[in-house]
């Protein structure tokens, strides 16, 4: 039997002032609680009013954190009859704040499983140890070299594992105890945190080439060993190796790269939303994509795939992008370009003035792009003069500046409505409030990967699937059409975070319902949309064995 300590300091067990005195009694907590016991609505009452208090972002953070850390179950409750407020308050923008102090205020490893390259023998002790015998469906894994836009933070990125996890659960409802955040410390190239005596992590250059790749062999030996049964996602790796891991493994185990697949589906949602609205086809746009590094051409993918499924040639479709980064307008003889931006590239002869394509707004000038899409981790580069420029040989620009956390967006929602008179059909990667602009107001959908990944994630477990494919990628995309009324002026072009609860557990049973169709389910099942529903988990309290 377990000792008062062993359950009180326990978050997937505790219930703190809720123990019922039969429980106490039971489980050896007499003498050790209040005597009041609370019902749960009522700690979610005293729980809201303390967050309420808290003045800063970060501090209302740093309180939902100590709730996350002694009490899943409050936690989950609290956020679930909060979950637009909370939402960029435990996740982006505000986690990527905390990110940044992680070493200065950590005070709990949160359940997570810290792999130092150093050690990679201990790989499989640390996620059995922090797994502690819990029954793990799902791992979330950083490396932190590409947080958010924010380039590499080393061991504090394990907020990012964290902030992902929590979502899914709120969203989707994950049971907490079944998830494993992941940080692989593979060094870091910040300077300023190596510099740092208070950084956590450990205080050496990355590692870099085939010995990191062989370090996250040896990671995937593990967790597959341990955790057979689990989906891993991975989070905020780096551009040269986020797209080589994901072709490494995609096709042996239910994995995905939520910056290359979850970032387009939401993006090909979002655009399948702003058609609707339009009335445009998809085969007559021009896609400009600022920014062709993991999100950028993981967005061009997901298009590509559409497009192909529309009824193009691979070939014709192709002719449909234009890719932007540094270089400009990425050409096949422009040197640098990584494998994944080599198929989007152009010939030089299809443009007289190729030479001074090397800006953005040039090649906006010349190649009138229908729907731009911002990945660049540049602020304010969607300027004035670009967007209207834009928006003088289009009637509904398609404007997504998706780069986070809000210091390095493109531009704002407001600033794109004002510039265009209202045309734009915009998606933000953080959340945007309300634009009101000439007796109208404007919804701006939320273009973040949260939209899409807790539900694509939650179908693929609960349907076991063996590899998430193309086929169930592209379904997923479709799922939320119908949900957002276009008919609305000032319709949105994602559903709106509110009800994120409702159209997770929709993407879920459709994921579901495509890994049965093509029989990529390991254990039979026979209807997904009660897999869906049997696997939810409801933020209440259980008794405890
Ligand atoms: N909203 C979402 O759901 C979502 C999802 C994933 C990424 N993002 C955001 O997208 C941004 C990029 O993320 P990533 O993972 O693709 O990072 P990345 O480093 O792989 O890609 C960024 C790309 O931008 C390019 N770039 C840098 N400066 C540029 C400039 N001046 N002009 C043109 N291109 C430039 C880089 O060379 C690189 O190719 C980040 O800010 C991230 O937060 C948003
Ligand atoms: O974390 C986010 O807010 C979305 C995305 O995964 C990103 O890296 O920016
Ligand atoms: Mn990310």
């Amino acid at each position: 039997m377990k000792n008062a300590d062993a359950i009180l300091n326990n978050p997937f067990l505790n219930k703190g002032t809720a123990f019922t005195q039969a429980e106490r009694h039971a489980l050896g907590l007499v003498g050790t609680l209040p005597a009041h016991v609370q019902t749960l609505a009522e700690q979610v009452t005293q729980a809201y009013a303390q967050f309420q208090s808290k003045s800063s972002h970060l501090e209302k953070r740093l309180y939902l954190m100590t709730l996350f850390n002694e009490n899943r179950t409050l936690f989950f409750r609290l956020m679930a009859d909060h979950v637009v407020e909370f939402m960029p308050i435990v996740y982006d923008p505000t986690v990527a704040d905390s990110i940044e102090a992680y070493s200065h205020l950590f005070t709990d490893p949160q359940n997570a499983a810290f792999l130092s390259v150093d050690h990679p023998e201990d790989f499989e002790a640390s996620l059995k140890n922090a797994a502690g015998g819990r029954d793990i469906r799902l791992v979330v894994v950083t490396d932190a070299e590409g947080i958010l836009g924010m380039g590499d933070w080393g061991v504090n990125g394990v907020d990012i594992a964290v902030g992902k996890l929590m979502v899914y659960t709120a969203a989707a409802g994950i049971d907490p105890a079944q998830v494993l955040p992941v940080s692989i410390d593979a060094g870091t190239n910040n300077q300023k945190l190596r510099d740092d005596p208070l950084y956590l992590g450990n205080h050496h250059k990355r590692l870099a080439g085939d010995p990191y790749l062989d370090i996250i062999d040896q990671f995937v030996t593990a967790e597959r060993k341990l955790f057979p049964e689990s989906l891993l996602h991975w989070e905020d790796f780096g551009r040269a190796n986020a797209q080589v891991i994901l072709d490494k493994y995609q096709d042996q185990f239910a994995t995905f790269n939520d910056d290359i697949q979850g970032t387009g589906m939401v993006v090909l949602a979002g655009i399948l939303g702003a058609l609707n609205i339009s009335k445009e086809d998809i085969k007559d746009q021009k896609f400009v994509t600022f920014g062709a590094g993991t999100a950028g051409m993981g967005i061009a993918n997901q298009i590509l795939d559409e497009l192909q499924r529309a009824g193009l040639s691979e070939a014709e479709a192709r002719k449909h992008f234009y890719a932007v980064d540094k270089q400009g307008l990425l050409f096949t003889d422009t040197p640098d370009l990584t494998a994944a931006q080599k198929p989007f590239t152009r010939d030089c002869s299809e443009f007289a003035n190729a030479d001074d394509l090397t800006t953005l707004a040039a090649v906006v000038k010349t190649v009138h792009p229908t729907v731009l899409i911002g990945t660049s981790t540049q602020p304010g580069t969607f300027t004035e003069d670009i967007v209207k420029d834009m928006a003088a040989h289009t009637p509904r620009p398609i404007i997504f500046p998706l780069s986070n956390p809000t210091k390095l967006a493109e531009a704002t929602a407001a600033d794109l409505i004002k510039w265009t008179d209202g045309k734009a059909l915009i998606a933000t990667g953080i959340p945007a409030d309300d634009v009101d602009y000439r007796g109208t107001t404007y919804h701006i959908g939320q273009g973040n990967n949260a939209l899409m990944y807790p539900g694509l994630g939650f179908g693929l477990i609960a349907a076991t699937a063996k590899v998430l494919n193309g086929e169930t990628l592209s379904a997923a995309c479709h799922a939320l059409g119908g949900i957002v009324d276009t008919t609305q002026p000032g319709a949105a072009v994602l559903p709106p975070v509110s009800q994120l609860t409702e159209f997770s557990q929709k993407l879920a049973e459709i994921v579901a319902q495509s890994i049965l169709d093509q029989q990529l389910n390991k254990e039979p099942i026979a209807n997904a949309k009660q897999a869906v529903a049997a696997m939810k988990w409801v933020p209440e309290y259980r008794p405890i064995d």
